[in-house]
C-alpha cells in the first residue's frame, strides 16, 4: 500500500522560508527558555542524580604554580563541575565544538556547529540551541565515554516519576482500551477518534516544562477538551485509516511517561483492528529534551505496566510485549531525531525509509517545530502548504508550547490573543493536522 516513491518530490518547502526563531528575541518564550529554563533543567540534572566524586588525573589539576595540590584539588566532582560550567555559559557564553570524540555523532555535530563559532547561545537558532544544550548535558555526564556513566540516562528519575504519577489514569483507560481492541475490526470509528485525542493530550505531560513532581497532568476529559483543538482534522484522518488494511504506519514518538502510554494505546488499536500490519516507532537514540522516549523506555514502560496490580493493565502489557516479539511493532532509532536539523534536511536513507510508510504520526511540540523549521510562518499559512516536502502522508498531534503555529484562522488568533495571552506556550491548546501529500 506504500505510496509511490516520493523521493522525486521536492525535498524542500515550496513556499519562501521566513526567518528562524532566535533566542535573542528579548521577551520571547525562546529567550526565556535559553536564559532561564535550560539552566534550571541542568541544575535539576545535578539535583536528581548522585554523581560521585571523581579523582582527576594530576596533570589536569590547575594548581598554583609550583605548589602541591591540596586534597580538595585532587577530589573533584567532575560531572557536577561540567554541568555547572554549562549553567554558567547560558546564555552569553560562546557555543563550542563538542569534546567527547568517542561519540557516534561527534563529526555531524561539529559540522552543525561550524557556522556558529563565536556566537553566544542567544545568537543561534532557538531549536539549535535546545538540541545542542541536551547534547552538552550528555557530554557533561560522560554519556558516550567508556566508564561508569556510559549510557546513563540523566533524566531517568524524571521519566520514572512521570509514569508513576499517571498510574490512576492508566488504570482508568486500560479496561476501555481492552474492550475496544477485543472488538477488532468491528470497533467503532469513534474509538479511533478518542484515541487520537488521548494521544494529543498526552503531549501535555512534557517534563521539560512541567517536572514530574509538579503533579499528574494525565487525567483529562476528552470531550470537554475538544474545544481546545484549534485545527482538528480527526474526521479526515479516521476516514483515511478506515480504508487501511495491513498498512505500514510510522509513529515519530515524543515523550516517555503518560504520553507514551497514550501513543501505545493508539498503536494497539491500529494493530488489533488490522488497519496496520506493522507499526514502526521512531525513537531517540539517546536522552534529550528531558522526557523524550528511547527504545529502552518502551521496554521499561511495558515492564512497569506488566507489574501493575490491575489485571487490565497487565493484559495490555502482555499484548504490547507480544507485538514486539512478533515483529508487528518495530522499535527504531536514528541520530537524525536528536539532531538540530529541520525535517526537510532529513538524510536520504531515512527519507527513503519513511517514504515506504502509508501514514506517519508525528507527536509533540519539538517535532512540530522541526516540521516548520522553527520559523516565523504567519500563523494563517496552511499547514499542508508548508509540509509539501514530507515523504509520506502525515498527521501532526501537538499541544502548543512554542511561539509558532500554522493552519489557524485570523479570527481565532485574535480571540486567543484577547482571551488567553499565553495560548501559544501554556500547553492548553492543541492541533491535529493532516497532510495527505
Ligand atoms: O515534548 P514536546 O511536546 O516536544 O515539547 C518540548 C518542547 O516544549 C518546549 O519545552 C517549549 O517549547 C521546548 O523546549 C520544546 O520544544
Amino acid at each position: 500500500m506504500a505510496q509511490e516513491n516520493s523521493l522525486s518530490q521536492s525535498r524542500f518547502p515550496k513556499l519562501p522560508l521566513p526567518p528562524q526563531i532566535m533566542g535573542s528575541e528579548i521577551g520571547s518564550f525562546a529567550y526565556n527558555t535559553v536564559a532561564h529554563r535550560l539552566p534550571d533543567i541542568a541544575q535539576r540534572v545535578i539535583d536528581d542524580n548522585k554523581f560521585p566524586l571523581a579523582i582527576k588525573p594530576l596533570q589536569n589539576i590547575k594548581s598554583r604554580a609550583g605548589e602541591t595540590p591540596t586534597p580538595q584539588e585532587f577530589l573533584e566532582n567532575s560531572i557536577v563541575e561540567n554541568l555547572q560550567t554549562l549553567i554558567q555559559e547560558l546564555p552569553y557564553g560562546k557555543v563550542r565544538f563538542l569534546k567527547d570524540i568517542e561519540a557516534p555523532d561527534i563529526a555531524a555535530w561539529n559540522n552543525y556547529l561550524e557556522p556558529y563559532q563565536g556566537n553566544n547561545w542567544l545568537d543561534i537558532p532557538w531549536y539549535f540551541a535546545e538540541a545542542y544544550f541536551y547534547r552538552r548535558i550528555l557530554e557533561a555526564t560522560n554519556y558516550f565515554i567508556p566508564g561508569d556513566w556510559q549510557g546513563f540516562d540523566p533524566f531517568e528519575n524524571q521519566k520514572r516519576l512521570g509514569i508513576l504519577t499517571s498510574s490512576k489514569s492508566i488504570q482508568a483507560l486500560s479496561p476501555l482500551l481492552n474492550k475496544w481492541v477485543n472488538s477488532g475490526q468491528d470497533s467503532h470509528p469513534d474509538n479511533l477518534i478518542a484515541l487520537l485525542y488521548i494521544s494529543l493530550w498526552g503531549n501535555r505531560a512534557d517534563l521539560s516544562l512541567w517536572p514530574a513532581e509538579s503533579g499528574d497532568r494525565s487525567s483529562i476529559d476528552i470531550h470537554q477538551q475538544k474545544a481546545y483543538v484549534l485545527a482538528d482534522n480527526t474526521d479526515a484522518i479516521a476516514n483515511q485509516i478506515s480504508r487501511f488494511k495491513d498498512a505500514r504506519i510510522d509513529f515519530i514518538i515524543d515523550n516517555a511517561g503518560f504520553e507514551l502510554f497514550g501513543d501505545l494505546c493508539l498503536v494497539d488499536f491500529l494493530l488489533a483492528t488490522n488497519a496496520a500490519k506493522t507499526i514502526y516507532l521512531q525513537l531517540k537514540a539517546h536522552p534529550t529534551f528531558v522526557s523524550d522516549a528511547m527504545i529502552k523506555d518502551i521496554h521499561q514502560t511495558i515492564e512497569f505496566l506488566g507489574k501493575d496490580s490491575d489485571t487490565q493493565v497487565q493484559m495490555l502489557a502482555s499484548r504490547w510485549r507480544w507485538y514486539i516479539e512478533s515483529d508487528r511493532l518495530r522499535l527504531c532509532h536514528d541520530l537524525f531525531w536528536t539532531s538540530p536539523l529541520a525535517f526537510w534536511e532529513m538524510p536520504d536513507a531515512l527519507r527513503q525509509e519513511l517514504s515506504e510508510s502509508d501514514l506517519i504520526l508525528i507527536k509533540g511540540d519539538a517535532n512540530y517545530r522541526r516540521l516548520l523549521g522553527d520559523r516565523h510562518w504567519p500563523f494563517t499559512t496552511r499547514f499542508e502548504d508548508i509540509v509539501t516536502y514530507f515523504p509520506a502522508p502525515m498527521v501532526a498531534l501537538r499541544t502548543l508550547k512554542a511561539e509558532l503555529a500554522s493552519g489557524l484562522q485570523l479570527e481565532q488568533i485574535e480571540t486567543l490573543n484577547r482571551e488567553d495571552p499565553q495560548w501559544l506556550t501554556n500547553g492548553r491548546w492543541g492541533v491535529i493536522q493532516f497532510a495527505n501529500s
